[in-house]
């Protein structure tokens, strides 16, 4: 017997009593209430899985009904019953963030169908994503529709906005889910190396293959794959992938039997793929094969009303894995909503780990979470006391952490000062600090994560 609960809110006593009928039937238990008022009190109460509401009601009807419950209570999935032909109230309906809609008059099964759909998408909360802000949630509305397609999907956004998160949800929520999600970042394998990744390879097939491998095309069949960084990837690379995309098969590297795929794939860019392709970089027939549907995720700083409901997301997460307890305070949460975090939800995420680690007798204020910039922290090395040449060090042990971070730091600095010199200019840097474009690309992506913000210091 299912656990969902439906709350259905129908002023037809008729059509009241079959909803219940249907769905008591196909497995739901099931809350009745005769008007949207009724169904908002019920929300307050019990526990509910998804809301199954008709448009036209008495004084407050299905549209208004659902703009309520997507403020109050973001993640219930609704599904609408219009009346048959007008498409106006459907249209509005999904614009909303209704998960779906149901036209009158509709067999049962097609009301079954469309609740277990959605009923079953909901997963627990703690792996939905976070989505207050309207913009995030009509990017998830706009991920659950595409799931159920096989559809090619681009998902952008700068470093650390979610774009895997994103990519694992749509994989959830589609046909798919329960087969593999296979996921691997192009900018962290060697190049050399990328190819043979992807398609796998023959026993012999270059040097060092001592034993045949399936790629991960292979591993993914049935399943998703996702391409991370996908602009990451050298130009004959690209003309390789989009032949498995147009053909639907792969051959391992020095093998000579092709293997059909049923793989959808997703890919992230936090590059502007558009850009990449008018500089040469990307090809644009992938890039066309890529995006047939694009998504964007908004950097976090766009989307202010996310961040204290992820704070707190990331901050259970981590207190369950350290088992610790621990809440934000009234100052932690102006402190978050106030920081530009130019590294997105990945620096949220390291900030609320560092703040629980330091934190004592369970609350975490402003100043646990140490957010200052990286400006900031580049101006207190500055000031910081010069050694005379016959002092000694006030501390002759350094540790290996310090050290590191040190040196982190040096670097940081460094790559900022080229790129200040070379007015910016990523290839120019690269190329005075004799390292490829694409190494570059990688730190830069990583100092992003620290929360440096490249663009204000790089043209400070
Ligand atoms: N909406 C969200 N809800 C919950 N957790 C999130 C959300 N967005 C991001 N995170 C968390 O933030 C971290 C970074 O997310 P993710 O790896 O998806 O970002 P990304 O955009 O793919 O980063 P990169 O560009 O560096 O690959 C992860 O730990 C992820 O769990």
């Amino acid at each position: 017997m299912s656990e969902t609960t439906v709350l259905v809110a129908e002023d037809n006593p008729e059509l009241r009593e079959a909803l219940v009928d249907t769905l008591e039937l196909g497995g739901y238990q099931v809350i009745a209430t005769e008007s949207a008022e009724a169904a908002l009190d019920k929300l307050q109460s019990a526990q509910v899985d998804l809301l199954l509401s008709d448009i036209n009601m008495g004084k407050m009807d299905g549209h208004e009904l659902l703009g309520q419950v997507r403020s109050l209570h973001p993640w219930l999935p609704v599904i609408l019953i219009t009346a048959f032909g007008n498409v106006g109230s459907s249209v509005r309906a999904m614009r909303d963030g209704a998960a779906d809609y149901l036209l009158k008059p509709f067999k049962p099964e097609d009301l079954l169908a469309s609740v277990s759909r959605y009923a079953r998408c909901r997963a627990s909360d703690s792996s939905e994503p976070v989505a207050v802000e309207r913009e995030s949630q009509q990017l998830l509305m706009l991920a659950r529709k595409v799931a159920m397609s096989d559809a090619t999907v681009l998902i952008s956004g700068e470093s650390g906005t979610g774009k895997e998160v994103l990519a694992q949800y749509i994989h959830r929520h589609s046909n798919r889910q329960g087969k593999p999600f296979v996921a691997i970042n192009c900018a962290a394998i060697p190049e050399n190396m990328l190819e043979a990744t992807l398609f796998g390879h023959e026993k012999g097939a270059f040097t060092g293959a001592y034993n045949s491998s399936p790629g991960k095309f292979e591993q993914a069949n049935g399943g998703t794959l996702l391409l991370d960084e996908v602009s990451e990837m050298d130009i004959g690379l690209q003309a390789k992938i989009l032949r498995v995309l147009q053909e639907r098969e792969v051959e391992r590297l020095g093998g000579r039997k092709t293997m059909s795929l049923d793989v959808r794939v997703i890919a992230t860019t936090n590059r502007d793929l558009k850009e990449a392709v008018r500089q040469g970089q990307f090809r644009e027939d992938l890039y066309y094969r890529l995006s047939v549907f694009p998504l964007a995720w908004k950097s976090l700083r766009e989307r202010p009303a996310d961040i204290v409901p992820l704070a707190e997301r990331l901050l259970s997460r981590h207190c369950e894995r350290m088992e610790e307890t621990a809440n934000l305070d009234d100052s932690a949460r102006n402190a978050l909503r106030q920081y530009p975090w130019p590294g997105n939800v990945r620096e949220l995420e390291n900030v609320l780990q560092r703040a629980l680690i330091i934190q004592e007798g369970g609350v975490i204020n402003a100043s646990a979470l140490s957010l200052t910039t990286f400006e900031n922290s580049i101006g207190a090395t500055a000031s910081l006391p010069e050694y005379e040449q016959d002092s000694e060090p006030s501390s002759s042990v350094i540790s290996d952490a310090d050290l590191g971070n040190d040196l982190k730091k040096r670097e940081y600095e460094i790559i900022l000062s080229t790129l200040r010199k070379q007015g910016g200019k990523r290839k120019e840097t690269a190329e005075a600090l004799g390292v490829s474009a694409r190494t570059l690309r990688y730190k830069l992506a990583r100092m992003r994560d620290m929360g440096i913000n490249i663009d204000s210091l790089a043209s400070a």
